[in-house]
């Protein structure tokens, strides 16, 4: 038998080993449902299944990464890099791409994020001339996504009273008519936002039965992780896909289910033995990931919810600690309880900084968190929030390349037509929405095609116009041959944009120009990485589209030290040693915006559930008596949750912040928190099985020959890089050399990297350092 089956327990065996016919894993946090999912694909690979005929989706296309880098390392990297994998948003931009002919589409449409799709539908509702007061942006946005996430198209909308009459009532009737101006809108300028991407593959897949047929065939075996959080949309996809050869397997965790109030329906779990009327059901009941306390904990939180199925999740890890339950007296004290708490953690048990995770409710609740984590010198990071791509600075020059390799993107377009200022102002900029709305043409093509005159423009414009039309065309024709960082670094002088943030002398001015040249340093990351790895070709557009769908789990390099600070929703399926789940108060988690219905607070308690089942080692709970919100302080209570738990599992922490508050002490690095509150015994947790053959590079070793400049490329491949080599890769960390293939210039060198896994570069591209 493989070797690496004999990581699974016989219940995971089972379900692993399963090859044809449709199967669901239903099994509670931990249990080694990703695990399956993973050995599965190695195995259904060893039976000679074809990596080009297995998709499988995932939750955030680092999931994928990681599922991948394990597998290439059952499999070997050039059969796992024809594996089809990725969340269901980066797998179907990818076929729609290829098919968008058939939906009229060109093929290097741009994808729309939310804040582009919130411009355009506040550009519409101005041109409606609606009161933006009732037709309110976000609001507005959120319906339409919920329209099209219940396959809800502008026909089907005006063909259901009860809808029309929904929003007649909430004295919005012409929200329609929004809908239908902001579709044709997307649709001229060549942009699908994000919802589109399920919309139109299922458009795709009802519409064209051979496109059907064509991807039925492919996807011979669909794996889907997180099942219970699909949507209808995604639930429709999957369900076509499959329908030919019934290959699907589908893991998840009922009581794990968190988004509904995005759309995702339980039914489809319930559902998918009324599908698959074969379908064979596992269930896996060990947890694999924390102690005893934490899982008797988290099942004696979750058997107050009515509505789920009933399962048996037990663990043969050690006992543990009991939980922490930590009171204080304000947000400002809960973030140095848990600052300092880690700060020990670290001193006395030689921790690392990214062992801790700090999960909380909402977003805003990070702040009080960052300042204490500042004050104590860790460092951290946060997810989730406003990521690098849509800041200011970032958007700017982004849009630039956006209109380069689609000018039809008016949200890109305007963006940029006027920045920086070229004497182009609103009024022109209104003229040419309404000449191409009237002419049906894109704004750009009114630009080079019209006669400017007849829409009311005088020759000044016009000449400045022009001069924009000609930068923009400039810049496509060195796309033809320049790659993407040489442009955009072109782009970023040429047009202006790096200067009009450089006259900005404050510090918010300088870290835009930062930013800007974190962008730049971000490309040629790329493009080298394109360059470097053999059999793949890197080109703006691809970055562009890497840009487009990077989820908020994908920002930057994960992988260095640092406190992991995100809401719950983003936690799922991920773990960690030590983890606080921080603002358990009445009215913040349970949210009292969930409390209306018991469906809704039952979404609370699982979303407490997955916070809680995150832990390995060690669960904090923390609450504050009051807390600023809305800018306000206000009186808190503690969250039914924590009563809610099983109290043999809880250790109730002295309070000693009120006896000894005093805000003057605060910024002492000891004062704030009584040493001995969190001094605590050393965790005694069953040593997991060996952690898979990952590189850990050789701690203290220096460099011995620097082989590259600062900036110039290595010439590796006359240097005399051996197999067994520690190296060194500005985006991949360390790495060992496994082997070394090919000549000259053509020489590539096959490395397992700490960040990235197995990769094949040519040396004649890769910057490495030979350090050992
Ligand atoms: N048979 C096993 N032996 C040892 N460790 C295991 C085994 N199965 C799973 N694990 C480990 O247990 C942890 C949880 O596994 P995994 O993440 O696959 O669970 P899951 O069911 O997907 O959890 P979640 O519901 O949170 O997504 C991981 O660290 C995994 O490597
Ligand atoms: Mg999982």
């Amino acid at each position: 038998m493989e070797k690496y089956l004999s990581q699974l327990n016989d219940a995971q065996l089972a379900p692993t080993t399963h090859v044809d016919g449709p199967l669901m894993v239903i099994a509670g946090a931990g249990s080694g449902k990703t695990r399956v999912l993973t050995f599965r694909i190695a195995y259904l690979m060893s039976k000679g299944i074809d990596p080009f005929n297995i998709l499988a989706l995932t939750f955030t296309n680092k999931a994928a990464k990681e599922m991948k880098a394990r597998i290439a390392q059952i499999v070997g990297e050039s059969e796992a890099k024809n594996l089809w994998m990725g969340t269901f948003h980066s797998v179907f931009a990818k076929i729609l791409r290829i098919e968008s002919d058939r939906l009229g589409y060109p093929s290097n449409f741009t994808i729309y994020d939310t804040q582009d799709s919130e411009r355009l539908i506040a550009s519409v509702i101005k041109e409606m001339n609606l009161d933006k007061d009732v037709y309110k942006t976000k609001q507005i946005r959120s319906r339409i996504s919920s329209f099209k996430n219940s396959l809800i198209t502008v026909r089907a909308y005006f063909n259901n009273p009860e809808l029309v009459e929904a929003d007649a009532m909430a004295k919005r009737p012409k929200m329609g008519e929004v809908y239908k101006n902001y579709v044709d809108r997307c649709f001229k300028a060549g942009a699908m936002d994000f919802d589109d991407l399920l919309l139109k593959t299922n458009e795709l897949l009802t519409r064209f039965p051979d496109v059907l047929a064509k991807y039925q065939d492919r996807f011979r075996y669909i794996l889907v992780d997180e099942y219970q959080d699909t949507n209808h949309s995604q639930y429709l996809i999957v369900r076509a896909l499959a329908d030919r050869f019934h290959n699907i397997c589908v893991v998840g965790d009922d009581a794990q289910s968190i988004y509904a109030f995005r759309g995702a329906n339980i039914n489809n779990i319930l559902n998918f033995q009324r599908d698959y009327s074969d379908a064979e059901l596992y269930r896996l009941e060990q947890n694999y990931r924390s102690t005893k306390t934490i899982v008797n904990a988290a099942n004696s939180i979750i058997s107050h919810n009515k509505s789920k199925i009933d399962k048996v999740v037990w663990t043969a890890n050690d006992s543990g600690n009991k939980i922490k339950v930590n009171r204080s007296l304000t947000d400002g004290d809960e973030g140095r309880f848990v600052a300092s708490t880690i700060f020990e953690m670290k001193m006395n048990e030689q921790r690392n900084n990214k062992d801790f995770a700090i999960l909380y409710r909402t977003n805003a609740q990070s702040r009080a968190l960052e300042d204490a984590l500042r004050k104590r010198d860790i460092p951290y990071r946060i997810y989730g929030g406003l990521s690098f791509y849509q800041r200011k600075e970032i958007k700017d020059l982004l849009s630039y390349l956006r209109l380069i390799i689609n000018p039809a993107d008016e949200e890109a377009l305007k963006r940029v037509i006027n920045f920086p200022a070229r004497g182009i102002g609103q009024t022109t900029i209104d003229r040419l929405i309404i000449a191409a709305n009237q002419q049906n043409k894109t704004i750009f093509e009114v630009l080079t095609g019209s006669n400017l005159t007849e829409i009311g423009l005088n020759a000044g414009t016009k000449a400045k116009l022009n001069d924009f039309v000609i930068m923009i065309q400039s810049f496509q024709v060195m796309n033809q041959t320049a790659d993407a960082f040489e442009l955009a670094e072109h782009v970023a002088k040429t047009s202006g944009v790096i200067r009009e943030f450089k006259k900005d002398a404050t510090p918010e001015g300088v870290a835009r120009v930062e930013n800007l040249e974190e962008l730049l340093n971000g490309i040629r990351d790329f493009v080298e990485g394109q360059k470097e790895i053999a059999d793949t070709t890197g080109s703006l557009a691809e970055f562009l589209e890497d840009v487009a769908l990077a989820t908020d789990l994908d920002q930057e390099d994960t992988n260095d030290d640092r406190v992991a600070l995100m809401t719950i929703h983003l936690a799922k399926g991920l773990e960690f040693p030590y983890v606080f789940i921080v603002g358990l108060e009445e009215d913040l988690f349970p949210s009292a915006m969930s409390m209306n219905t018991r469906a809704e607070l039952e979404e609370e308690r699982r979303l407490f559930y997955v916070a809680l089942t995150r832990a390995e080692v060690q669960a904090y709970l923390t609450y504050t008596l009051s807390r600023y919100r809305w800018g306000k302080l206000i009186d808190a209570e503690p969250s039914r949750f924590i009563e809610e738990i099983d109290q043999q599992y809880l250790d109730i922490i002295t309070p000693i912040q009120e006896q000894r508050f005093n805000p003057m002490l605060s910024a002492d690095i000891f004062g704030d928190v009584e040493p001995d509150v969190v001094r605590f015994k050393k965790p005694q947790v069953r040593k997991k099985e060996p952690a898979p053959p990952k590189f850990v590079a050789p701690k203290n070793l220096k460099p011995i020959s620097k082989a590259s400049s600062e900036s110039g490329t290595t010439n590796l491949f006359d240097n005399k890089l051996i197999e067994g080599n520690i190296v060194s890769h500005l985006r991949f960390g360390k790495g060992k050399v496994l082997s070394i293939e090919g000549k000259g210039t053509d020489t590539k060198a096959e490395i397992n990297f700490e960040h990235g896994g197995v990769k094949k570069l040519l040396l004649k591209f890769a910057k490495l350092d030979i350090i050992g």
